[in-house]
């Protein structure tokens, strides 16, 4: 059994205008004004902010345009195969794509500052192209994450999907769970998620627009 979060449900209980459609700059809501911390279990917790992002029709078109998406392709098993979306990662020190994004890193930095202990560096960028683009299950576990307890926040643009979390076999017990991730809403793994639990993205047979996903990291957490 999965349990299901959809964070437009929560829109409306915030008591907050949605963003206009259209030409609107991008701007925050109040990051802790309607911020739901979920406890998977294990010391695993995940933290859903629906429509933090306001106005970002055009900070997802601009995205979409602009940033210099590369397609990968990875071995599996004994063939080469097409990675299910297009990805940019963005190191410490390089510029980002987008101000809003530099915003975006500021104010999580500055939000988790005393839980975290450190701030949210890097930016890896995904852009889905439509359902059957996807991230199959695992762990952000390249670095420090293999062995202590950080914090994944993403921003999603664009059409909604559903991050599912699982139990990694060995590390936790528990339910699977989804979160519907929309656009403009933040979604932040933390504690031992990136250990004790996989996620994924997967693919959707229904039809489904593009979405750009913004994974921000601490240092030496991949
Ligand atoms: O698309 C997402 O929000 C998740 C992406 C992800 O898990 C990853 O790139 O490590
Ligand atoms: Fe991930």
């Amino acid at each position: 059994m999965s349990v299901d979060f959809q964070a437009s449900l929560f829109d409306d209980l915030l008591g907050e205008p949605a963003a206009p459609v259209g030409g609107a700059p991008a701007g925050f809501g109040d990051l802790a004004a309607g911020l739901l911390r979920h406890r998977l279990g294990a010391g695993a917790w995940v933290d859903v902010r629906p429509g933090w992002v306001r106005g970002a029709d055009e900070l997802f078109a601009r995205l979409v345009r602009e940033v210099p998406w590369r397609a990968e392709r990875r071995q599996m098993y004994d063939r080469v195969v097409d990675v299910p979306r297009l990805l940019k990662f963005y190191d410490a020190h390089e510029p980002l794509p987008d101000p809003v994004l530099a915003q975006a890193r500021e104010r999580l930095s500055a939000h988790y500052a005393e839980e975290l202990g450190e701030p949210f560096t890097t930016a890896g960028l995904c852009y889905y192209r439509d359902g059957r683009d996807s991230v199959t299950w695992h762990g952000d576990r390249i670095g420090r994450s293999n062995r202590h307890d950080t914090m994944v926040a993403i921003v999603s643009l664009g059409d909604a999907r559903r991050l599912s979390l699982r139990p990694r076999p060995g590390h936790a017990t528990g339910e699977p769970v989804s979160f519907l991730v929309g656009h403009g809403d933040l979604l932040v793994m933390g504690g031992s998620c990136q250990r004790t639990w996989e996620h994924a993205v997967l693919k959707s047979t229904r039809p489904v627009g593009p979405r750009v996903s913004i994974q921000f990291r601490p240092h030496n957490v991949r």
